[in-house]
């Protein structure tokens, strides 16, 4: 496993932005475009505040999420409204959003528009993951009931509902997120820290992040 470790969190927030976006420029230097997703919840905002400064050509970037919670940006819970406040903001807001939220009743009804909505926009050039403690990566969660298709299927994207999620969600699937040309994991604390050791010794059914964990740098610090 490839860790790296940041004497504080404030430091490490800073240092990945600052990658991220010299990935991005690097692939912008040969492609006419780069795509990066990221994650939503409550651990990426800070690298998000430094990404949005960075000196590239965002009109030439598609950013987009590892996975969003079925709900409206109106909602506390929506990933959208947390990148449209945080990341798609300053330099960053020349970018293109490709939303994976829709506004239809369920996900399953957006599913042939988000396959070919992603189609065009991938691999990704960078990939950002979070992690759970119990695992979870994306929205590919422990007993959610379509586990077997995001982890081992041939869609781009796959609807999920799981015990450890309150709403419906959608993710981009194993295939996508193994595909990715840089890929990253950011995790803080030592329950994070504990946990993504334990997955390597589990399946991907048990531990979904472990099918990232050859393929990923790990980004880690305690506080
Ligand atoms: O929408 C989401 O919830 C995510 O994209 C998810 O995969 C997240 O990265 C982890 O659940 C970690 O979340 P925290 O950063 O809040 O611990």
């Amino acid at each position: 496993m490839d860790i790296v470790e940041y004497p504080d969190i404030e430091m490490m927030m800073m240092d990945l932005a600052n990658k991220l976006a010299g990935e991005l420029r690097s692939a912008l230097d040969h492609n006419d475009f780069a795509s990066i997703a990221v994650p939503g919840g409550t651990t990426p905002g800070p690298m998000f505040d430094s990404l949005c400064a960075a000196d590239l050509d965002w009109s030439r970037v598609n950013v987009m999420l590892t996975d969003e919670r079925w709900v409206p940006e109106t909602s506390e819970r929506s990933n959208t409204r947390l990148l449209r406040e945080r990341l798609l903001t300053d330099r960053a807001s020349a970018a293109r959003y490709v939303p994976l939220y829709t506004g239809t009743d369920t996900p399953e009804e957006s599913l042939d528009a988000l396959e070919a909505t992603l189609k065009p926009v991938l691999p990704l050039t960078v990939l950002l993951l979070g992690m759970g403690t119990d695992m979870h990566t994306a929205s590919i969660f422990p007993g959610a009931d379509r586990l077997d298709d995001a982890l081992h299927g041939h869609a781009r994207v796959v609807p999920m509902r799981a015990p450890g999620a309150p709403e419906p969600r959608v993710t981009l699937s194993g295939m996508v997120l193994r595909d990715a040309i840089n890929a990253h994991i950011l995790i803080t604390g030592a329950e994070k820290r504990e946990a993504i050791e334990r997955a390597r010794h589990l399946s991907a059914e048990e531990a979904p992040v472990s099918i990232m964990l050859r393929h990923a740098t790990i980004h880690w610090a305690e506080s």
